[in-house]
């Protein structure tokens, strides 16, 4: 929310300069306020608790939002209830004519597939496309992340040698960025995911701004210049037993899992994890709302299209 002070004020360019939004006497008086409108496309096969995670988070902002939650048509999930999905979730169909100031695509369990052998590929594209004339703002994460960056602009994934699963630290590479208004110098994030991407081709694209990255674990945090496409390799919606409830899932059906790293204190699995994206998490998503409803036209028939620039898309 901007700040209403008088113009005058030495301060207004200071927090201008670290991007805080101030308004004067006039604008306040004339500024059109709505509520703001998200979807999310919910790619998770267990998708009741990722709606509550997401909820929580958006749910932490003074501003009004209409949140609709979409979901695949193209391919039959086994793991919710068809009836429930019908009664709560929109389709592609029914979403193809709005236009929403904000969306959000989930991670899902398909890494390791290449793009186009995930059965429901071609219905990605329909979102992704439709995104770019009919979203004024975009945030992937995980696997959707790697995907967005892959339609977008041409990066690949690549398998990595062992499961990245735990919590781990990243250092912000901007002074200022509105996605990282109040972040200490270094940040923690879950990660859960057998997959990274190319780092090099991301610091090559010119489109594309590094927002996070660490030594050993690469970039975590990528934005286009106008903070219309978002990508967050990562989980901060991730509860605090969800690592764990994954690392039992995978020992139990004998997979080779070791212990989230950086999770437990001392590594033992008796004692409570530590919580240390909590904070991150809530700062995050009330920071990409606070930018959404500064930037968002006020009404959506004026937003203009997004351009994406990959070639290989042929856009
Ligand atoms: C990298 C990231 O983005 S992390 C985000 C993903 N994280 C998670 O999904 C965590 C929770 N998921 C899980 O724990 C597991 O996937 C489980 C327990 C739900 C399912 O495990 P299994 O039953 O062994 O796997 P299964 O083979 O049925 O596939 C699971 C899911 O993968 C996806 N999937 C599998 N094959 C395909 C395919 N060819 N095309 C598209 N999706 C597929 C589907 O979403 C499927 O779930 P759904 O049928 O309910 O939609
Ligand atoms: N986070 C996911 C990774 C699988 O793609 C899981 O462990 O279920």
């Amino acid at each position: 929310m901007p700040i209403k002070i008088a113009d005058g004020l030495d301060a207004v360019s200071e927090l201008k300069k670290e991007g805080i939004v101030t308004i004067g006497e006039k604008r306040a008086r004339t500024q059109d306020i709505r509520p703001l409108h998200i979807l999310i496309l919910n790619l998770m096969p267990i998708k009741k608790p990722t709606e509550v995670q997401l909820l929580r988070l958006l749910g932490d902002t003074p501003l009004q939002l209409d949140v609709d939650f979409a979901r695949i048509a193209s391919r039959e999930t086994t793991h919710t209830d068809r009836s429930y999905l019908d009664e709560n979730y929109l389709t592609f169909d029914d979403i193809k004519d709005r236009k929403y100031d904000g969306f959000i695509i989930t991670g899902a369990p398909v890494e390791k597939m290449p793009y186009e052998e995930v059965d429901y590929w071609p219905e990605m594209l329909k979102y992704f496309n439709w995104a770019d004339s009919h979203v004024f703002s975009t945030l992937h994460f995980c696997w959707a992340a790697q995907a967005g960056l892959y339609r977008d602009y041409g990066v690949e994934k690549r398998i990595l040698p062992r499961k990245l699963f735990g919590i781990y630290q990243y250092n912000l590479t901007l002074a200022y960025h509105p996605l990282l208004r109040g972040f200490d110098d270094r940040y923690f994030i879950p990660q859960s995911r057998h997959t990274s991407i190319d780092d090099k081709k991301v610091d090559a694209t010119p489109e594309l701004t590094v927002l996070s990255r660490s030594e050993e674990n690469g970039i975590n945090i990528i934005s286009d210049k106008e903070s219309r496409r978002i990508f967050v390799l990562g989980h901060f919606e991730y509860d605090l037993r969800t690592l764990e409830w994954e690392y039992k899932r995978d020992r139990e059906k004998g997979l080779p899992i070791r212990l989230p790293e950086n999770y437990y204190p001392y590594d033992d699995p008796q004692e409570k994890p530590r919580f240390v994206w909590c904070s991150y998490a809530h700062l995050f998503y009330h920071n990409w709302l606070n930018f959404v409803y500064q930037e968002t036209p006020y009404s959506l028939d004026n937003l203009m299209p997004f351009n994406v620039h990959n070639p290989l898309h042929g856009n």
